[in-house]
This record gives structure tokens, sequence and C-alpha cells, in this order.
């Protein structure tokens, strides 16, 4: 797929800008806080209607105004299609294709692929299971957006439940708390269930992808495992099993969720563990170590994305090239080599091969306004 547009109104510090893109490489230049990553968080959000900066709306839009637009025309090879998205600071969103507004936000999703690659990736090694969850999840949107419904869903009954159980906790006897928290429950293992074997058949696929990248990055010295290791005890992937040791699991915390007053089952407390050669991949080694570790990751969602919708999805680099070593760089330029549309952004071009100087569209970022080469 080709991205052959971007307009971005009102959107960050962007006033309203157009920007046509005619390499299959495009490097951003510019100095800091100038609008580079900015670009790329408009065209991540196309794809996944999230932002791994975890910003709220109104942050998105810019100061002063009510409504941020993003607008992009995007080649498949079903056809030409074009995109936009409107944010409000309120937080209402709407969403429309090809000029016809659309009401379901999953409709969108799926039209534009991409995968991102920024400095913030790192937190996957470093951080908690949270962002971990986050990441895995945003790629699942790409690959089935109807799981963006599904998880959705879960959240709702989960702070359903939460604001349950904080509310009776000390008001219901134990007896009646039980047969009313008996149709959340239920509630909360159907969706729940669903989330999990979706996480699950994720990493089953993805998994092997990126211990082979890893294997080749690291040349074959250390061993990554990615491996889903669920809230629920997951035998194996059948909707009524994993359905009913949810409910099992439940019960068996019945007594300190009530104590605690909120949720301590389900996919929210799930992990992805990282682990190089069977060590968490946290404590292993250098961060050059866990770089190759973020950087199979990022090589193997292209993959994985480019096998299920049939399409190589566009690769969003924010700022990551130069914090790579020369023959890691060359590793995931050799990956992407034009086969990905690629979007870099960088402060200076000077880290970057000749080559791939002569075959990329230069464009330099000054305060929300893009100043072509
Ligand atoms: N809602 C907004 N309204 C106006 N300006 C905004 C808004 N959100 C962010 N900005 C501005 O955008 C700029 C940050 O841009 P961006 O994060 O794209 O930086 P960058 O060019 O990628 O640089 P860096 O290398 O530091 O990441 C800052 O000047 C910030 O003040």
């Amino acid at each position: 797929m080709y991205l052959k547009t971007l307009n971005l109104r009102q959107f960050r510090n962007y006033q309203n800008q157009n920007v046509e893109f005619n390499a299959a490489k495009t490097i951003l230049v510019g100095n800091n806080a100038q609008g580079k990553s900015n670009l790329l968080e408009a065209v991540e959000l196309l794809a996944t209607l999230r932002s791994h900066r975890m910003t709220r709306d109104r942050d998105l839009v810019q100061e002063g105004e009510a409504i941020a637009q993003i607008n992009a025309t995007l080649e498949r090879q079903t056809g030409v299609s074009d995109l936009t998205l409107t944010l409000r600071r309120n937080g209402r969103r709407s969403v429309a294709l090809n000029g016809e507004s659309i009401r379901r936000q999953m409709d969108f999703l799926g039209v534009l692929n991409a995968v991102q690659f920024s400095s913030l990736d790192l937190e996957l090694v470093r951080g908690g299971p949270e962002g971990r969850r986050n990441w895995l999840d945003t790629l699942l949107i790409q690959l089935e957006p109807v799981y963006a419904h599904i998880l959705q869903q879960y959240n709702h009954v989960l702070r359903q439940r939460n604001a349950f159980l904080k509310r009776h906790v000390e008001t219901l006897d134990a007896t009646s708390l039980h047969s009313e928290l008996a149709v959340w429950d239920a509630q909360l293992a159907t969706t729940g269930t669903r989330v999990i074997r979706r996480r699950d058949r994720a990493i089953q696929r993805l998994a092997p992808i990126a211990s082979a990248w890893h294997a080749s990055i690291s040349g074959s010295t250390e061993v990554l495992q990615i491996k889903y290791v669920p809230n629920i005890p997951l035998e194996d992937n059948h909707p009524e099993e994993v359905q009913q040791a949810f409910l099992a699991k439940i019960q068996q915390r019945a007594i300190a969720e009530m104590h605690q007053g909120t949720t301590l089952v389900g996919p929210h407390r799930d992990e992805i563990e990282l682990t190089i050669n069977q060590t968490p991949a946290r404590q292993y080694g250098s961060q050059g170590q866990q770089r190759t570790l973020v950087l199979a990751l990022k090589l193997a969602e292209l993959q994985l994305i480019e096998e299920v919708v049939k399409e190589p999805p566009l690769l969003l680099l924010d700022d990551v090239l130069a914090e790579l070593d020369l023959s890691r760089q060359n590793q995931l330029l050799d990956a992407i080599q034009d086969r990905f549309q690629t979007l870099i952004t960088t402060t200076h071009l000077g880290s970057f091969d000749s080559q791939w100087l002569k075959s990329s569209q230069i464009l330099f970022v000054k305060a929300g306004e893009i100043i072509p080469n």
C-alpha cells in the first residue's frame, strides 16, 4: 500500500499542511520539537485510531482550536481510498472513507496499515506489562479490525464490574454481592475469552517470525522467546474451556476481589513474556541487545501484517535509526528496501547511507511546516 498524500489541519502544531509523498522512502529532517513526530503520529492514528504516545484527543487538537482533521489518500491493490479522521477537543471522533461518514470505527480500521517504531518502544522490554498489552492490542487491531470492538466491549464490562464492586462491597452482604456479581462475571468471562483467544493466536503467529529475525540480527548467538502468559490459565484455545477457566478463577479470587474492591481476574492482567536465552529480556544484557529485540519485534510486525493483509504496511521510523548501530541499521534497511513505504524522522542526515539519501524524498520540517528540498 502506498500513502500518496496527507493533509493535516489544526493537528498538533500544523495549521494546514499538505504533503505529497513521491518516493518509497521519505526522510523528515528538522530540529527537535518542530513537528516530525506529530506527522508520523497522524499516520499512526489513521492506521490504528490510537497513538503510542497515549495522549488525549484534546492534546492532538491545535491549541486554541476545537477540531483537528487528518486526511490521506492511500493507494492499495484494490484501488485508491480517501481517509478522514476528525478529532475534537471534547474527545468525540468521526471517521469518513471516500467522503462517506462511517459509523463504526472498526470499518475504518484496516484500510491503512502501519508499523510504528520509536525510542519509546524500548519500554516494551524495560517497562511494565501494560505497555506490552497495548502493543499487542494495537497490532491485533490491524490484523483483525473487529478486535477493536471486542476490546472495547471487554473494557466496558470491566469498568462496570469495577464500579459495582467499589459501590457495593461495603453495602451488600456476601450472598447478595455474589448473586449480583454473577451477571457481571458471565459477561466478563464471555468478552474476556474473546480477547484472550485472539491475543494467544497473534502471539503464536508472531513469536516464530520475531525469533527468526532476532537470530538473524544477533548472528544466532541469542534465542528470543515470546510467550503469552494470560492471567487465566490457557490449556488450549477452545472458547468453552477458556470461559470455564475464567469463571473458575473468578471464584478462586472472590474474597480478594471483595477485599480490594476491584477486578483481579482477566486479560487486563495478562503478560507477554520476552526472554533471551531463557532470561527475562529486561535483565538480559545491554541496551544494544534490548534494541535488537525491539527491532526484531518490529520487523516481525511488518512481516505478519503483510502476510495477513496481503500488502506491505507502511513503516514509521521515529528517530530510531541514529539509536541503532551501523550493522543493525543495515539489517533494517536491507529488510525494508523498497518493499515497505517508510517515513523516517531524523535531526540530521549524517547517519544515512548515501544510496539511501539518493533514493529518498527529503522534507524539512520547521515549526509545523514542511519545506520541500
Ligand atoms: N496541540 C498542540 N497544539 C500546538 N502545538 C502542539 C500541540 N501538540 C504539540 N505541539 C507542538 O509540537 C511540537 C512537537 O513536535 P514533535 O513531537 O513532532 O517534535 P519532533 O519534531 O519530532 O522533535 P523531537 O525530535 O523532539 O521529537 C512542540 O513544539 C509542541 O509544542
